[in-house]
């Protein structure tokens, strides 16, 4: 009788989790998310299918390098200001030293279009207030320094003639704008920072006027109290941005909601076209499959974390090609976009180590890129060789970045999923398939080892069922 009373307590106990989860009351909100799942319009499919992008820090910041008045900060070189405690007036003197003569927006476009980047993400305005366009509601612009010239301008016309994609990165928070606010703590605070958000939205205006074939806005220094104070600013940025241009993607960095959350609204929903949150890190390929869920992009630096030029690389771990290669394939595995970060010196060349990485991710790109762009997330449990992508057309690629001493690759399929057939992309030598156990394969490792990560496209079907030749163990 007492079981039947516990068995009984328990029932209704779940029952009214249960319930109350599937019944959680909405919260009502007028600056929440506003996409209901990932978009599907070809704007979008474009961004996705895009993959994998470049990243360009450039302002003031890259003439210092990270050092001022003799002292080297290992902190990210485009916060220097900050780092070494520069009041705003000094730090825009740099102004009259901006005179990138070695810049050439179309050798950066041939770089980029070398590197297999499909699309370009540039500073049009870090957190500094410079602007690399001539903006008519700044006089901390390109316009003003022994350069003259519009650099965004040229560079939108060279990476667009490349056909390369060009996203704007713009930086709200704007160190050199005396209506900045960190926070709202008066009324005159408050008629400050009004002032500041028309002077933004009239220089989002300018951005999306002048250079229309812009793709997408990047939003970041937004997430002082000040920005999150004012959620309907941001809904109301992101909406005249989409109607300036339809189609334009933008980020989630940019949005909070009525009640100041950020990426994500009150109630767990995406604001903005996909999440921006992981910058210099990856969701982990087991435990954070819910990213497959909602369009994503990561952003990564070569250094631990230097954006903008710094001059002593020596300070903080360098990535290799290889280490770059893998997590670009881990974005694109999770149904995520990569952007990988450059800093251009002063001068308006790239380091040589800048150039050289460019380089070597082109080259494999060139060879495996069809593993990666409008490719997508698998389905199949991850395995320690590496990592899946999805093609289009369900055909799923295995990339190997640890070959095992088995040399057997080991593949668990999805239930109701066969693989047919294995081949090595670039040569098609066929690979052999072992069925080992219900839904599991050893596939071979190629005859001769390519000595770089490598791609096997697989042949997968959906099976009637595995010859119920498996029984599962009576445990
Ligand atoms: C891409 C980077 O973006 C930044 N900041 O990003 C963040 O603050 N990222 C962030 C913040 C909170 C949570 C997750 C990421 C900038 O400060 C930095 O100079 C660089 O431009």
């Amino acid at each position: 009788m007492k079981s039947k009373l516990i068995t009984l307590l328990l029932l209704i106990t779940v029952g009214s989790v249960t319930f109350a989860q599937e019944t959680k009351k909405e919260i009502p909100l007028k600056y929440g998310a506003t996409n209901d799942g990932k978009r599907q319009d070809p704007a979008m499919q474009k961004f996705r299918d895009n993959r994998l992008g470049a990243f360009i820090h450039w302002g003031l910041y890259a003439i210092p390098g990270g050092e001022w008045n003799g002292k080297v900060y290992g902190g990210a070189a485009e916060w220097l200001k900050s780092w070494a405690k520069v009041p705003a007036d000094e730090w825009l003197k740099l102004m009259d030293q901006w005179n990138p003569t070695k810049f050439d927006a179309k050798k950066w476009a041939k770089m980029a279009k070398e590197m297999g980047a499909k699309y370009v993400k540039i500073t049009t305005k870090h957190h500094e207030g410079f602007c690399l366009w001539p903006s008519k509601y700044s006089k901390y612009t390109v316009a003003n320094t022994p350069y003259k010239k519009d650099v965004l301008g040229e560079m939108v016309k060279a990476y667009n003639d490349e056909g390369i994609d060009v996203h704007f990165y713009f930086s709200v928070m704007d160190w050199s704008h005396p209506d900045y606010r960190y926070s709202i703590k008066s009324e005159e605070d408050s008629i400050a920072f009004s002032r500041f958000l028309e002077f933004t939205d009239n220089q989002l205006k300018e951005l999306a006027t002048r250079y229309p074939t812009v793709k997408d806005f990047w939003f970041d220094g937004t997430w002082d109290a000040s920005i999150k104070k004012n959620g309907w600013w941001t809904a109301h940025a992101e909406q005249m941005l989409k109607e300036m241009l339809p189609g334009v993607t933008i980020n989630s960095r940019l949005r909070a909601d009525d009640n100041g959350k950020r990426h994500f609204d009150s109630n767990g929903r995406l604001m903005g076209d996909y999440e921006s949150g992981y910058e210099r890190r990856l969701p982990d390929p087991v435990k954070d499959l819910k990213v497959t869920q909602w369009d994503w992009e990561a952003c990564m630096t070569i250094p631990e974390n230097q954006w903008g030029y710094h001059k002593d690389w020596s300070l903080s771990y360098v990535k290799t090609p290889i280490e770059v290669i893998d997590r670009i394939v881990h974005a694109v595995s999770m149904g995520g976009n990569m952007v990988v970060n450059f800093g251009p010196q002063a001068d308006g060349d790239f380091r040589p180590e800048e150039k050289a990485l460019a380089t070597a991710i082109g080259k494999w790109m060139h060879r495996y890129g069809e593993a990666v762009y409008a490719c997508d997330y698998a389905g199949f449990d991850k395995q320690d060789w590496g990592y899946y992508t999805r093609g289009k057309n369900g055909e799923v690629y295995m990339i190997v970045f640890n070959q095992p001493y088995s040399e057997r690759l080991v593949v668990k399929t999805p239930k109701g999923i066969s693989v047919e057939k294995a081949a090595l992309l670039g040569t098609g030598e066929e690979m052999n398939v072992v069925e080992t156990a219900r839904n599991e394969y050893n596939i071979s490792i190629p005859e001769k080892s390519p000595d770089e990560p490598y791609v096997i496209r697989l042949k997968v079907r959906a099976a009637k069922g595995t010859k119920g030749i498996y029984r599962d163990a009576l445990t």
